[in-house]
């Protein structure tokens, strides 16, 4: 990992409140998945190319996943992150502790929207047009969530709702209703994916797939992205590490649309291995809240800088690009 980035970690750790900590910092389960999602990036190296004689280009593959209830971290939430962003894109959550709009105005960067598809399609079609309204660019819908992930680190703690003072704010003034809850359904198919491209041209991502299969579809639904991602670990503790899970989606999509790569990037190099795999960008969620949780808008600046840094500099080293013939796995001869 960036030493800039436990550096953050630890203070997060020392100045959280435990139990919002471990909201944060929590998987499923044993939280194998969790573990995996870091661990899967040691297992690869990188096979540089050399003389290649050209200009490195100063793009950013980065952005930052969607992560609920940043007043948790921070007084300023998602204000402060929105501020720090200079140019990288924010996929806000759905379950934001300031309101889309209040994100989109403090922005320093583009914002894209993140939602739960709700059952109530009303519901569901307000929220469309609040982003739409707010400025955001984009909507990423999360498809890896028919039910809540089962947290036992929240269990143990009896950690369910948002203490006194804190909501989410997206969630007033529902189709009648002062204050929703976020709801998750088994219900939810693509037909709602269908109902939603219909009702905005805004572009339509979907987060959270993991089998070729359904990039495949999401593609017959048009989708204009996908982000391969098994939230961090913290909703199904059986599936593999996201980035053992990209190429076999890349090759699915085949060029067709951007992937994004999100779990377990804690360094430029892991930018970089997501990169070589196939993805046009990756995203990071806890090393936000942790920049966030340890020094606010400054912090989370930190956070991006420090990983622009890294990821330009592996790649000058690699000769400017990054593909997948350059990927081996180490400790295994290639012969
Ligand atoms: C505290 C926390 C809250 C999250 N909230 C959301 C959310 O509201 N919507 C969503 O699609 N994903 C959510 N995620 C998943 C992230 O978008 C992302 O997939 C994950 O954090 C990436 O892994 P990383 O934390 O290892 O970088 C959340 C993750 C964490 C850790
Ligand atoms: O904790 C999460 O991973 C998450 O996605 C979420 C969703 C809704 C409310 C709070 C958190």
């Amino acid at each position: 990992m960036n030493p800039v980035l436990a550096e953050l970690h630890d203070k997060a750790r020392a100045v959280l409140d435990p139990v919002h900590y471990d909201f944060f910092a929590g998987g499923v389960g044993d939280e194998v998945v969790l573990a995996e999602n870091e661990a899967a990036f040691g297992r690869l190296a990188l096979l540089p190319r050399v003389l290649r004689g050209k200009e490195i280009s100063t793009d950013f593959p980065l952005m930052i996943s969607p992560t609920a209830f940043h007043r948790l971290a921070h007084p300023d939430g998602e204000l402060a992150t929105a501020r720090a962003l200079s140019g990288t894109t924010l996929v806000s959550s759905m379950a934001s502790t300031v309101p889309i709009a209040d994100v989109v105005a403090a922005a320093t960067g583009p914002v894209w929207f993140q939602l739960y598809v709700q059952p109530d399609m009303d519901v569901t079609e307000v929220l469309v047009r609040r982003a739409e309204r707010a400025g955001c660019a984009a909507l990423v819908v999360t498809v890896d969530s028919p039910v809540f992930g089962r947290h036992r680190r929240d269990i143990a703690h009896g950690f369910h709702d948002l203490p006194a003072g804190l909501t989410a704010e997206n969630m007033r003034d529902l189709a009648g209703e002062a204050l929703r809850n976020i709801e998750m359904s088994t219900a939810i198919s693509w037909r709602h994916v269908d109902r939603i491209r219909e009702m905005t041209a805004l572009p339509l991502w979907v987060k959270g797939v993991l089998h070729p299969k359904d990039a495949v579809i999401a593609l017959g639904h048009g989708v204009a992205g996908i982000v391969v991602s098994n939230h961090g670990g913290r909703q199904l503790d059986l599936v593999p590490a996201a980035l053992d899970a990209l190429p076999a989606v890349v090759d699915a999509v085949a060029g067709r649309v951007p992937v994004v790569l999100d779990g377990g990037v804690r360094g430029g190099g892991d930018i970089a291995l997501a990169l070589a795999l196939g993805a046009s960008a990756a995203g990071i969620g806890r090393p936000v809240l942790w920049g966030l949780a340890a020094d606010g808008e400054q912090g989370v600046r930190r956070v991006l800088d420090v990983l622009r840094d890294e990821f330009l500099h592996v790649l000058a080293l690699c000769g400017g690009e990054l593909t997948r013939d350059m990927v081996v796995v180490r400790g295994v001869a290639g012969c």
